[in-house]
């Protein structure tokens, strides 16, 4: 049965989309997910979205990693999944949809999505790094050298170490450019690899660097290999709410798998 199957990229992090409001894709064929991202006999993504119907909300979201495992939230697929509802006419400039965290509200105009994410209402501050969970799972640290060192070694080190070991989480390497700007480069999980951006990411960057004190901004910049990202947000008494990730979402390619 022919498929067809969409591409969208979100500064550089990139997804397999499919309209499965018809519910035929097959959610359980993790080998098939993973073969639809591989980069050399697939079609090529940091991860697989599908949207699907919801009850009262504009769509469900449905995220998986590109090992093929379904995971937690994904901030630039988010995004890329809203523009995607209104290629297919799902949505016209504003929409709510349900995720594995929740409910998002968003809104898109020429190519920019502003996506709301989860309120953070826990922010643990190490030594040398910060952890939080933003939709999914993130350690901050900074690095001197961001330009050049090697972030598949020191990534993958942190991410499978203690305390996250095989479970894990998402690694941000961070460098400050000014009292609001922040160049960021990401180790994801689940992509075992740098990805150009993580939405979920440049967030809990934004948020961490807030929270110790580099920021006193609510509205941060996070340059990322793959574009540039911002994120604004309310704090009071030690949480943060209102929590916008903001950047382009551009269709790539449409395509059948017969
Ligand atoms: N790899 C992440 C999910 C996708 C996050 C990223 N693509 C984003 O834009 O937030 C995880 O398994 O926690």
């Amino acid at each position: 049965m022919k498929q067809t199957f969409y591409k969208y990229q979100g500064t550089g992090n990139d997804f397999v989309m499919i309209d499965n409001r018809q519910q035929i894709f097959d959610k359980n064929d993790t080998k098939h997910v993973a073969f639809l991202c591989d980069r050399r006999f697939g079609i090529g993504a940091d991860g697989l979205i599908l949207l699907e119907n919801h009850d009262t909300l504009d769509f469900k979201m449905v995220y998986y990693n590109a090992d093929g495992n379904e995971s937690t939230m994904c901030g630039n697929g988010g995004r890329c999944l809203v523009a995607f509802a209104k290629q297919l006419g799902v949505i016209t400039d504003t929409c709510s949809f349900e995720a594995i965290d929740g409910l998002h509200n968003a809104s898109i105009e020429n190519g920019i999505v502003k996506l709301q994410m989860q309120d953070v209402d826990t922010v643990e501050k190490y030594d040398n790094h910060v952890f939080l969970n933003t939709g999914s799972p993130h350690h901050v640290q900074f690095e001197s050298d961001i330009e050049a060192f090697d972030i598949k070694i020191k990534g993958s080190k942190i991410r499978y170490g203690a305390p996250y070991n095989q479970v894990g989480t998402n690694v941000n390497f961070v460098k400050q450019l000014t009292d609001s700007h922040f160049k960021v480069r990401t180790y994801e999980r689940g992509v075992e690899d740098e990805t150009l951006s993580c939405g979920t990411g440049v967030t809990a960057v934004a948020i961490a660097m807030h929270y110790i004190g580099k920021t006193k901004k609510n509205h941060v910049k996070l340059s990322v290999q793959g574009g540039e990202l911002h994120v604004t947000f309310d704090f009071e008494s030690g949480s943060y709410s209102n929590v916008w990730l903001i950047g382009p979402a551009s269709f790539v390619f449409k395509g059948e798998l017969v």
